[in-house]
């Protein structure tokens, strides 16, 4: 491929190889704005990024999702031109020796279950959630790589049905167990591989995967997916996330999750460590008066509940920084696009809010019995 893709974009360095296509970085020779982008073979059939432009257009620069900027084929090869973002979650998570806080994989809970609820509010299943889907820039996690992704509605309102024999779908260290029996995935599992990559992220592994890798086939790891409990999972930890995997088991396929109901175990969560550092972000400013959460004592009422959670979700992702990556100083160099700070305190008391969870789990099990809320 040439430098100069289309005529415009610089492309400075392969940023990583996915599956089908790979990411560069690139400078447009334009507007000097830095920029990745995706490049695959056009003999790729479906095009995976075909797929990815049309769920990128449909986000249309939703907060958490890269914006596209540009698409085409340029010498045998589709390509998407998007917003650079920072390194992914497991490469973050290899920086830091592979242990994360439990504070800090609670912050990853709560931006993770938002940026997949707001995927799934445009009709769309990711289909292959895990750490390194999830891109660090600021104090924001982008989700990314919409290649699996599919529509969980049909004909304007249907929901798609409840299939068998679909084939594997995901990848298998965190696909949900229904990916596994090759159900049709819906809502429920992408909250299911959310679960997994949080268990990854406290432990440092995931019970079901083999040191012997010839033992990890896809077959193999569902296998002892499946008798692991949901308390064995999450031994050790607090028991909050184990209530999730719990909440999120118990759904059923055509469920409209309680998003909120997950995120408030985890903002209630996070409320009880005090003075945490989250080190995966970079901290330039103090987070503004307006973001902070006033403790809302005997106010428990729906409404309150509702703004304050609002509230919450913004302190977590605060405002939108432009990118800082460094310049390329050198072609061969591998871009550190990423400055981690450890010793600033990020988000000092911003969780205090007086949000007891509204409906146990068990409340929530018995709601879904009673019907198929879709929406
Ligand atoms: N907008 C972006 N800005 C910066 N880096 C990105 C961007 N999008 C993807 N990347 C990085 O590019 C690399 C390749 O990403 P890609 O989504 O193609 O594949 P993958 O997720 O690594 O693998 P697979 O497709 O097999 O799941 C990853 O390291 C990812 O973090």
């Amino acid at each position: 491929m040439d430098e100069l893709l289309a005529n415009r974009y610089q492309i400075q360095k392969l940023i990583g190889k996915g599956s089908f296509g790979s990411v560069y970085a690139a400078i447009d020779s334009k507007t000097k704005k830095k920029l990745a982008i995706k490049v695959e073979s056009v003999s790729i059939t479906p095009s995976p990024i075909e797929k990815e432009i049309l769920v990128l257009k449909k986000l249309n620069g939703l907060k958490g999702f890269p914006k596209l900027y540009s698409y085409g084929t340029y010498q045998e090869h589709n390509y998407m031109v998007m917003q650079r973002l920072g390194k992914n979650l497991s490469q973050v998570f290899k920086d830091f020796s592979h242990h994360f806080t439990i504070a800090e994989v609670t912050h990853i809970g709560c931006q993770m279950v938002k940026r997949i609820e707001n995927l799934h509010s445009m009709e769309i299943l990711h289909r292959d959630i895990k750490p390194s889907q999830f891109l660090v820039e600021g104090k924001i996690l982008y989700l990314v790589d919409f290649g699996s992704c599919k529509s969980f509605i049909y004909a304007g309102s249907f929901h798609i049905p409840m299939t068998e024999d679909i084939g594997f779908i995901g990848t298998h260290m965190f696909a949900s167990r229904n990916a596994h029996s090759k159900i049709q995935l819906s809502r429920r599992d992408d909250l299911e591989s959310m679960c997994y990559s949080l268990a990854y992220l406290l432990r440092g592994n995931l019970p079901w995967i083999d040191p012997d890798s010839s033992k990890n086939t896809e077959a193999k790891i569902g296998f002892r997916k499946m008798n692991y409990s949901t308390l064995s999972i999450f031994e050790g930890f607090p028991e909050e996330f184990s209530q999730v995997l719990t909440y999120v088991k118990g759904l059923n396929f055509y469920y409209c999750p309680d998003y909120n109901f997950i995120f408030n175990i985890f903002i209630n969560l996070l409320e009880k460590y005090e003075n945490y550092n989250i080190r995966l972000f970079k901290n330039p400013k103090k987070p503004c008066k307006t973001c902070l959460i006033k403790s809302h004592k005997h106010t428990d009422t729906k409404k309150r509940h509702e703004k304050d959670t609002k509230k919450a979700e913004n302190c977590l992702c605060l405002t939108e920084e432009s990118s800082s990556l460094p310049e390329f100083k050198n072609r061969q160099q591998v871009p550190n696009n990423i400055k981690v700070y450890n010793s600033e305190i990020l988000l000092e008391k911003q969780y205090t809010i007086e949000v007891k969870t509204q409906k146990c789990i068990s409340e929530m099990i018995k709601d879904q019995k009673k019907g198929c809320k879709i929406f």
